[in-house]
């Protein structure tokens, strides 16, 4: 599975430039890249500083110490949400495993997260120089991310900034931290098969500088992203679909491992907790609407666990089309 190139056929929005504030001539550029790039090929690449190569390397560090825990206590995040609870020594994935963080934007969700990992109370690990609230330092800055984000949709669309607003405030987030082992000589080098994401927007970060996020085009060809501390790729997952009404595609997405070394990465993925409804202004003469126009995202989350579906659009359309 070689010949995948670098990000350059992905949009890049560039979130270091000072003048990126809402009002200014490069914010409203942006928009207007932000919505081709995610009608396109669902995602964009964002660079962004704010986290820096040190938080990263404490990042990093901190899910080394992690996934080096024994099976069992990882086993103990569970959850009744698909992909919120640990995942691991899948037959057909035996190279991935992850474990999810819920609410690490909040101090308290990272400590309720360290009790179920080391249950004797081992703050150790989370409070201490250097990692002290390292995730959740890192996923406060991934937020400011997502935030930006969904309002550069939401502005892209014409669609008032308080709706915006209140599907941030009704957002629930979670971490997902990824390892990859390299393969064996005899394995093969599928990271993670080809799949769309179940949330609104998730943001993926190679976090130890180890290519195999791959994009797949609206072309169909695939495209390899560049691990950097500073390139973030930002995707749109089948709620945002259903938010555009269609318009904006859920990323296609897999993973190849091509490393020799364990592959870490992480997900900030947003889920909505209360009812969406797709905005009028996405909806026009040319894009009748095409789902109901109310989203329960947990309920689709639950359908999705009972229905397995694969394939984006025929789960899409299974659960809300008209
Ligand atoms: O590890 C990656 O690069 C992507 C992971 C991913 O796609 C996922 O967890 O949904
Ligand atoms: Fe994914």
């Amino acid at each position: 599975m070689m010949g995948s190139q670098t990000h350059c056929e992905l949009h890049v929005v560039d979130f270091t430039d000072e003048k990126m504030k809402p009002g200014t001539d490069a914010w409203l550029s942006a928009c207007s890249v932000v919505r081709t790039a995610l009608e396109e090929h669902g995602c964009f690449v964002a660079r962004y500083d704010q986290i820096g190569k040190e938080l990263c390397d404490s990042v990093v560090f901190a899910l080394e110490e992690l996934f080096s825990l024994p099976m069992e206590i990882k086993a103990q995040k569970t959850s009744d949400k698909p992909f919120h609870g640990y995942l691991g020594q899948v037959s057909w994935l035996p190279l991935y495993e992850s474990l999810g963080i819920d609410d690490p934007l909040t101090s308290q969700g990272c400590r309720k997260f360290t009790h179920i990992m080391w249950p004797e109370g081992n703050d150790r690990f989370w409070f201490q120089f250097p990692y002290s609230d390292s995730i959740n330092k890192y996923s406060k800055e991934l937020g400011r991310l997502d935030h930006m984000a969904k309002r550069m949709v939401f502005e892209s669309y014409d669609v008032d900034m308080q709706r915006c607003d209140s599907l941030i405030e009704s957002s629930d987030y979670l971490l997902r931290c990824m390892k990859y082992r390299a393969p064996q000589m005899d394995e093969n080098d599928l990271g993670m098969h080809c799949h769309t994401d179940l949330t609104i927007i998730s943001i993926v970060h190679q976090l130890n500088n180890l290519n195999g996020l791959e994009i797949k085009l609206k072309d169909g060809k695939w495209n390899g992203v560049d691990a950097s501390s500073s390139l973030f790729v930002v995707m749109a997952g089948d709620a945002l679909n259903v938010w555009s009404n269609g318009r904006i595609r859920a990323c296609e997405h897999r993973v190849i491992m091509n490393a020799k070394k364990n592959r870490y990465t992480t997900g900030l993925f947003s889920f909505n907790s209360k009812m969406m409804r797709i905005p009028e202004e996405v909806v026009n003469e040319q894009h009748p609407l095409r789902y109901k126009p109310l989203f329960d995202h947990y309920e689709y989350l639950r359908f999705y666990d009972k229905e397995k579906i694969k394939e984006s659009h025929a789960r899409i359309q299974a659960y809300c089309g008209i």
